[in-house]
C-alpha cells in the first residue's frame, strides 16, 4: 500500500508545484495520472521515488516513510536514450542494478535472462542498445526495472517517444507484466485514451499548484484488447469524462 498524505512540494526557487496531495493505493493496482502540462505530475513521482524530498507532507510505502529512495522502487522514464549505457550489451544494462545491490554473477545472469524474456527480448540479450529500435530499447529500460522484482514501479511518459503502434504494444505488455509481477504501478501519462486503456484507476490532476482533481475507478473487464476495450461504450464514455476533467470542464469529483 503506497500512501501520500498533505504532500506539497515547494522548488528552490520558490514555487509551489504540488500543494496537499492526498493518494492510496492498494497494492497491486495500476494508477494512471493524467493532467494539463505543468500541473505538478512529475513533482509527485520525484517525491514518491524520493528523489526529492517534499516540503510537507508524507509518503508512506507499506506503511514504511519514504526518506530517500526506497529498496524494491524502480522508475522508468520516457528518454530511454539517455537511461541505458551504449556500451553495455542488453544484457549488462539490466544485469548493472543487480550488480549494485550485491547479487552474484550467476543470480544476475539469471535475473536478466528471465526479465528481458518477459519483455520480448530474450533473443537480444548480446546486443547493444543501438542496433534496437526505440521501442525494444524501452523494453530494455522495463526489464531492468523489472529485474529486481520492484514491489512499487513508477513510470513517467514511458510510451512518450514512440509511434503509435509500438505505444500500443508496449501499453499491452505493461498489462502483462503487471499481471505476472502483480506489482504496484504509478503511470504519468499525457495521453488520456492511455490513462483509461491501462489503468485500474485514473488521477486526474490539474490547478497550479497541483493537485487531485478526480479520482476515478475504470470500470473495464481485463484482459484489455486495444480495439475491443476502446470501442465500449464505457471505455468512450470515460475517456470522454477524463478529457473534460483535464481540460478543466466537468465537475470534480474523487469516487475511486
Ligand atoms: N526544478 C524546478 N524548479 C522550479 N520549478 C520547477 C522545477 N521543476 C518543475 N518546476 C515547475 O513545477 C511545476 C510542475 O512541474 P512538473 O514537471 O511536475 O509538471 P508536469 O505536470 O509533470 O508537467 P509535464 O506534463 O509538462 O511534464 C511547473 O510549473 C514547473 O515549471
Amino acid at each position: 500500500m503506497l500512501e501520500v498524505r498533505g504532500l506539497t512540494h515547494t522548488y528552490p526557487d520558490g514555487h509551489v508545484a504540488i500543494r496537499a496531495v492526498d493518494l492510496r493505493v492498494e497494492e497491486g493496482t495500476l494508477v494512471s495520472i493524467v493532467g494539463p502540462s505543468g500541473c505538478g505530475k512529475s513533482t509527485l513521482l520525484r517525491c514518491v521515488a524520493g528523489l526529492q524530498r517534499p516540503a510537507d507532507g508524507e509518503i508512506r510505502l507499506d506503511g514504511e516513510p519514504i526518506d530517500g529512495v526506497p529498496d524494491g522502487l524502480a522508475v522508468v522514464f520516457q528518454d530511454y536514450s539517455r537511461s541505458l549505457y551504449p556500451w553495455l550489451t542488453v544484457r549488462d544494462n539490466v544485469a548493472l542494478p543487480l550488480r549494485r545491490r550485491g547479487m552474484a554473477r550467476a543470480q544476475r545472469r539469471a535475473a536478466a535472462a528471465d526479465a528481458l524474456e518477459s519483455v520480448g527480448l530474450g533473443q537480444s540479450a548480446g546486443k547493444h542498445p543501438w542496433q534496437l529500435s526505440g521501442g525494444m530499447q524501452q523494453r530494455v529500460s522495463i526489464a531492468r526495472a523489472l529485474a529486481f522484482r520492484p514491489r512499487l514501479l513508477l513510470m513517467d511518459e514511458p510510451f512518450g517517444s514512440v509511434d503509435a503502434q509500438t505505444r500500443e504494444e508496449l501499453e499491452d505488455l505493461l498489462l502483462a507484466i503487471r499481471g505476472r509481477f502483480g506489482m504496484t504501478i504509478l503511470l504519468v501519462t499525457h495521453d488520456i485514451d492511455e490513462s483509461v486503456y491501462v489503468g485500474d484507476r485514473v488521477v486526474v490532476f490539474g490547478g497550479s499548484p497541483g493537485g487531485v482533481r478526480a479520482d476515478l475507478p475504470v470500470p473495464l473487464p481485463s484482459p484489455r484488447e486495444q480495439i475491443a476495450t476502446r470501442e465500449s461504450p464505457e471505455f468512450v464514455a470515460l475517456r470522454s469524462e477524463v478529457g473534460r476533467l483535464v481540460r478543466g470542464k466537468g465537475s470534480v469529483e474523487r469516487t475511486a
